[in-house]
């Protein structure tokens, strides 16, 4: 039984459709990264699968540790162990950083996820999660989060987005730390470096997955475009 499964799923928003037909599943600790090009529903998925207020399928179902959750809150969700960093860090007025840090496992220590991410717990410990922090560093703490919340799958869209050149190989080293915590991590991605780290990928076109497997050969048919049967133009997986 795989951790998360996702059947024949269907979202639409108005009268039109973003995801069809959808089928995608993560096994346990597995690292699976989701490529596909701007616009194709890849944010979309992560909204419904963590169950965002207004993301609910219109048909298909999804399956977390066997369980349907399709009803359920986020907030249930979040318990049962599914937890995300969104592509936009969000905003977390009024906590520390030591109580955000500190929300997930107690045994956990805030000042070695911190400095596990590169940011100095001296300087970063006592200060809120608000507008004074520079989007780069409330990424890499929500990051940091991941180690301390240790979730059962994490879902990170875009995690190096905002993220500088020469902090990159450090932010991938320790998603690897986040999966090697048994966590499976589900990763949105267009860049190849992110795509290397993982154990599987999937190619989402039109919002429809249209090929997983071994994640160089779908970047390579990623990028051939081989496999993008809309050709940039409207997609048939969409017309349904
Ligand atoms: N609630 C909604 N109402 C209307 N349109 C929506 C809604 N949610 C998503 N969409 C549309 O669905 C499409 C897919 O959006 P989504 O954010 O999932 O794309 P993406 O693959 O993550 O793109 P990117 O790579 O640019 O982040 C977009 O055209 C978006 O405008």
């Amino acid at each position: 039984m795989a951790l998360l499964e996702i059947h024949h799923a269907r979202f639409k928003a108005g009268n039109r459709t973003i995801l069809n037909d959808l089928s995608l599943s993560i096994e346990a600790g597995e690292t699976h990264v989701l490529i596909g090009t701007n616009g194709t529903g890849k944010s979309t998925l992560a909204r419904l699968i963590m169950g965002c207020d207004g993301y609910r399928l219109s048909a298909g179902k999804i399956l977390f540790a066997g369980e349907y959750i399709g009803d359920r809150r986020m907030q249930d969700r979040a318990r049962l162990g599914l937890s995300m960093v969104w592509q936009e860090p969000a905003l977390f007025e009024g906590i520390s950083v030591r109580d955000y840090l500190s929300l997930g496992d107690k045994q956990i220590d805030p000042s070695s996820c911190l400095n596990r991410f590169g940011l100095n717990p001296t300087h970063y410990l006592e200060r809120p999660l608000d507008q004074t922090m520079s989007g780069g560093e409330r990424k890499r703490i929500e990051l940091a989060s991941m180690l301390a919340l240790q979730p059962k799958l994490c879902i990170l869209d875009e995690p190096v987005s905002g993220i500088d050149l020469l902090s990159i190989r450090n932010i991938l080293s320790v998603i690897g730390r986040i999966k090697q915590n048994g966590s499976a991590i589900l990763l949105i991605s267009h860049r190849e470096e992110v795509a290397a780290i993982a154990d599987r990928a999937s190619l989402l076109c039109g919002g429809h997955i249209i090929a997983s497997g071994d994640p160089q050969q779908i970047v390579e048919q990623y990028k051939s475009r081989q496999c993008i049967v809309c050709d940039g133009q409207e997609c048939d997986y969409a017309a349904g």
